[in-house]
């Protein structure tokens, strides 16, 4: 399929764990720490993806996706507001291995031509929605997110994630090889349950990087499976 496919779903605990300078609401996620010992404790908790936000919104930039690539050899995706051709090069030459293109953010009739434009380069497509009618009607070679936030209220609001669990069915007849939860998951027994419900994969960002321990983070979501 994709190495970045392929690494999440073949991962023990399939988190894309996330490195984000600050919350929608501005707060620092760092907590004093440099993006190298986050990434270092990434590696430490075994992630097999990292996501890079690299949109201002939440304090990111291009050269933190190149720091990252820097310390880590997993496949990266890179989290921003991606709608052209030179953003997908550009993701490319920095080291990502998959790019977040937001449905709501694109036209329908756009969102095939980025999707194709994606995969030429070599990227995979991680098509990130909020509503059945975002769904691109074959998603054999992407990542489908379901945000439990909504990036047009710049992720201020609160998670439902039984918005995700509504959309799965219709998430997986797109023939998406990994269906995402993405958003507002606090806790490794909430991420275990949207797995157990079908979720191939979560993204955790803020509930990661807030944790002591993202080691001890991925233990209890693995320990939750498996008590399930
Ligand atoms: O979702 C978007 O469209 C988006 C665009 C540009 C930059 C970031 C974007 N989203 C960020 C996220 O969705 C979250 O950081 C990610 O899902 C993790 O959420 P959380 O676990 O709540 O920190």
């Amino acid at each position: 399929m994709s190495a970045f496919v392929d690494a999440i779903t073949g991962a023990r605990v399939p988190v894309i764990a996330e490195v984000k300078l600050r919350d929608a609401a501005g707060t620092d996620l760092l907590g004093g720490r440099s993006v190298a010992e986050v990434v270092r404790a990434y590696r430490e908790a075994g992630a097999a993806c990292v996501s890079v936000v690299t949109g201002r919104w939440f304090g990111g930039n291009a050269e933190l996706l190149r720091e990252v690539a820097s310390l880590i050899d997993v496949p990266l995706l890179q989290k921003d507001f991606i709608t052209s051709q030179a953003q997908l090069r550009q993701a490319r030459q920095l080291g990502a291995s998959a790019v977040l293109l937001t449905a709501a953010l694109l036209p329908a009739a756009t969102l095939p031509r980025v999707v194709d434009r994606a995969l030429a380069l070599g990227l995979t497509p991680f098509v990130e929605v909020t509503g059945a009618g975002e769904l691109p009607a074959d998603a054999s070679a992407c990542v489908i997110a379901v945000n439990n936030k909504d990036i047009k209220d710049r992720e201020r609001g609160s998670a439902d994630l039984g918005r995700g669990l509504g959309l799965l069915p219709a998430v997986l007849a797109t023939g998406t090889p990994c269906a995402v939860s993405a958003s507002g998951i606090d806790t490794p027994e909430t991420g275990a349950r949207l797995v157990d419900a079908g979720f191939a994969a979560l993204l955790v960002g803020t509930g990661l990087l807030r944790a002591s321990s993202p080691r001890a983070w991925f233990d209890r979501f693995a320990h939750a499976r498996t008590a399930a």
